[in-house]
């Protein structure tokens, strides 16, 4: 047995929102200056005591380290940054507190541009990309941890202070624009583990008995190193700081969430840490080193934290199955855990609070407060006997058969519907043809045009909530829209963009707008989950056979058209995003419920195609978040994909223009999927990395229109028309003019309205400006 153990049962990482997002409430009120340091720290700190609270109430020991302090007050790797001492020397001019300096970092101000923003391996949560380069200065600063350690402590309870290791945060860093050629943040590795190590004398000196690093690099193909690269760079990283004495340091549990480790995990049960994680709802048990005992005999000395709850989707774990997996490893001889397979910061807070949801449906779910009570339930379960929980083992497999025999769960109209769909129903005609037929939509060289929301103003959001609460009717609240939407005409003709779009003010969000109009989805209340800083979505809930009762965006799209001469857009949420922003059955291939919301797409193109849009956008800016991180599993997935997205859209006539929007992606990855939508039109996020983009789509013969963004819609910063020109040209240079869009990164729902007409005033200038040195050349 080892020496050092965690608690039989334990997650991975908690929500830290609130369960009425009562962080967001209090940052956005400390930025506005509305209130000050001291009381945003006294909120915080009451949300941290009543997480601990709740955490025991669920079922987790108080004592041994069990419970993990995953708090932030932002984002955990910008924490990472901030106890690494790793400000960017391009911020070392901000004075003030750490928490001055922290914000500042994640949003910048008007002379600093934010660390920009990336997906978290293949979720919907974004992180503040680390900036290093050969001279990033480093030093230990444990300070926050030590004082959340010590605060939990005065409330009884011995948490285990969490970090993003070492592996990954390098991993997950870039190269400072000031950085060498050639140079690598991970070059920088010794330097950092260093830090770590300073780190975690701090935290035991402290008191810390446990500290939990996560590396979940070690289970992505995704990164500038090999995965056996990443595995040999953890062994290096553990073995030194493993050699610290426990006492001097605390004891290690290593994490590896988010995907498959089964291939690495002998080799990180062998190493000098006292207990390691596997997510094993995504990944796979070694089945060989588990039949041989080379298992069982690298984790001699070493817990092993099955991750057997899933922590990325809502439905009721099958605990049967859980449990029978933990049990194998603990009759294997295993020192065995029950833990949940990542951090529950991906799921809402408690179903419970979901009380409109209907109730049927209600039982089959399970957010993060359920989750940690089927963990304490397995967990018992392992020490007591399977007969001590048969009760909930019992009642699980019957809620599980009450589910899959439901009404709504299959239903046979769409599901024959799907099997009829053809190869040639994926296809459009040739793409020549099309832009012969397009020639009539009147679309100059360089066209303007943004990407299709715009600011959501206070107004906006209050009178949709009026209209929830059945406080404004139904007449009152669509003369509301209809009024912003001629506002939004007006103003787009007034600025002089070409190709306009009608704002998308009916909407609260791009997904979850669709799900609440679309039969097999239900949405939720209170389900907020964090998708970066102090912003949230609520996913909604996909779990029966999707189907259109009614067209859903045409009153808005067709409304906007008639007020103009200009095209306007029509706007879609494209089927993979859908997916990827909601939490998804998993009793079928995600393939299969692609094809089902493709065609109810598909049958709303039809729909805006005969009210007289010309024009529509279907976004898809979650179609490189979905990317399996396992290689093997890639190549499946942009069939489906990109199958689904053009099962979608290939119903439109050549004369339709169909444009598509991507964000937050590496293009160079997915180019050849991004070619394979085979949209007319495609706007991408470039402004950040200044066009990076250009350089592979050029290389790579791109033939259709590409809109590289030149105004960065993250940060309330105005960009000028010089910036926005230089940005156009470094495009232009490689694209020609006819493919050549000019637009925002992305939608503007999240700016207001004053910063937004200077920089879209400044975006037909800059496109004007290059207009014309292009005719004069
Ligand atoms: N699902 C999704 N994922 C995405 C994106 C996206 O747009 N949607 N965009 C990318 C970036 N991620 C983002 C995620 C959230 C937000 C965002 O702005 N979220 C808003 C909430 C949006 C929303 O659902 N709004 C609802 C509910 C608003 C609300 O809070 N209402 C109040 C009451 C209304 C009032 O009096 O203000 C309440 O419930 O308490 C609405 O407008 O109807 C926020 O956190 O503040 C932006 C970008 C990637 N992932
Ligand atoms: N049409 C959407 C918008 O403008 C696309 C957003 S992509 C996150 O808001
Ligand atoms: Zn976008």
């Amino acid at each position: 047995m080892p020496a050092h153990t965690l608690p039989t049962a334990t997650i991975l990482g908690y929500p830290r929102i609130g369960r009425r997002r009562e962080l967001k409430r209090a940052v956005e009120s400390y930025w506005r200056g509305a209130s000050d340091e001291a009381e945003l720290r006294a909120t915080a700190k009451d949300l941290r005591a009543a997480t601990l609270a709740r955490l025991v109430e669920l079922g987790l020991p108080a004592e041994g380290g069990a419970i993990p302090d995953s708090f932030s007050f932002y984002d955990q790797v910008l924490d990472a940054t901030l106890a690494l001492g790793a400000i960017p020397e391009r911020f070392a001019d901000i004075s003030g507190s750490d928490l001055v300096t922290y914000f500042a970092l994640a949003r910048g101000d008007r002379d600093h541009q934010p660390l920009e923003m990336t997906k978290w391996f293949d979720t919907n949560y974004h992180y503040s990309v680390p900036e290093i380069d050969e001279r990033t200065p480093f030093g230990a600063n444990a300070s926050a941890l030590v004082e959340r350690l010590a605060e939990a402590a005065d409330q009884g309870i011995e948490t285990r202070p969490v970090l993003v290791g070492p592996v990954t945060y390098l991993l997950l860093a870039k190269a400072s624009d000031e950085a060498g050629e050639g140079f690598r943040p991970i070059d920088r590795l010794a330097d950092v583990v260093a830090v770590y190590a300073e780190l975690l004398r701090a935290l035991a000196a402290a008191g810390a008995q446990w500290v939990q690093i996560d590396e979940p690099a070690l289970v992505s193909d995704s990164l500038s190193v090999s995965r056996e690269e990443t595995l040999a760079l953890v062994e290096r990283v553990y073995a030194e700081l493993g050699a610290i004495p426990v006492g001097e340091r605390p004891a290690i549990l290593l994490t590896a969430p988010y995907g498959d480790s089964s291939a690495a995990l002998a080799r990180l049960g062998a190493l000098p840490v006292e207990a390691v994680q596997a997510d094993l709802v995504r990944g796979s048990l070694p089945e060989d080193a588990l039949a041989s005992g080379a298992l069982a005999e690298a984790f001699a000395d070493t817990q092993l934290v099955a991750g057997v709850v899933d922590g990325r989707n809502i439905w009721r774990t099958d605990l049967r199955a859980a449990f029978a997996t933990a049990e194998r490893l603990k009759n294997a001889g295993i020192a065995t855990v029950i833990g949940t397979s990542n951090n529950l910061q991906h799921v809402p807070h408690d179903v419970a609070d979901e009380t409109k949801l209907d109730a049927r449906l209600r039982s089959w779910l399970a957010f993060a407060d359920q989750k940690v009570a089927q963990v304490a339930t397995l967990a018992r379960g392992l020490s007591e006997g399977a007969a001590a929980i048969e009760p909930e083992l019992a009642e699980t497999e019957r809620i599980l058969a009450d589910r899959a025999a439901a009404p709504g769960v299959r239903i046979d109209g769409i599901r024959s519907r799907v099997d009829a769909v053809t190869a040639e129903d994926r296809n459009r005609a040739a793409e020549g043809d099309r832009r012969d037929a397009q020639r009539g939509l009147g679309i100059p060289e360089l066209a303007t045009t943004t990407i299709g929301s715009f600011p959501q103003t206070a107004e906006i959001r209050k009178a949709r909530a009026a209209h929830g609460k059945g406080e404004i009717d139904e007449e009152t609240y669509e003369g509301f829209l209809r009024a912003e939407i001629e506002r939004v005409i007006r103003l787009q003709e007034e600025i002089g963009l070409d190709v306009l779009v009608h704002g998308e003010a009916e909407r609260n969000d791009m997904v979850q707008y669709f799900a609440e109009l679309l039969d097999g989805f239900a949405v939720t209340e209170h389900g907020w989950v964090q998708s970066y800083g102090t912003r949230a979505t609520r996913p909604s809930i996909l779990w029966g056979d999707v189907s259109r009762p009614n067209p859903m965006t045409v009153r808005w799209s067709s409304y906007a058209q008639s007020l103009t001469e200009r095209p306007v857009k029509g706007m879609l949420t494209g089927p993979v995003t859908i997916l990827a922003w909601s939490f998804v059955r998993d009793d079928q291939p995600l393939s299969d419920t692609a094809s089902q919301v493709a065609l109810a797409l598909r049958d709303e193109i039809d729909d805006l195609v005969d009210a007289g849009i010309s024009i529509v956008q279907v976004d898809e800016p979650a179609l490189r978040e979905l990317l399996p991180l396992d290689r093997d599993r890639q190549a499946a997935y942009l069939d489906w994909s990109v199958g689904a997205f053009r099962l979608a859209t290939a119903g439109a006539a050549p004369g339709v223009q169909i444009h598509t929007h991507l964000c937050y992606s590496e293009f160079g990855e997915i180019i050849d999927a991004v070619d394979g939508l085979d949209a007319d039109v495609t706007s991408i996020e470039a402004a950040r990395s200044r066009m990076d983009v250009v350089e592979p789509l050029g290389d790579h013969g791109y033939s259709r229109g590409i809109g590289p963004g030149v105004y960065d819609i993250h940060s309330p910063r105005i960009p000028s028309v010089e910036e926005q020109a230089e940005l156009i040209r470094i495009a232009a240079a490689r694209i020609p003019g006819e493919q050549l869009w000019v637009n925002p990164d992305c939608g503007l729902k999240t700016r207001g309205y004053d910063e937004t007409v200077a920089s879209l005033k400044n975006l037909v200038s800059a496109a004007q400006t290059v207009r014309e040195a292009a005719v004069r050349a």
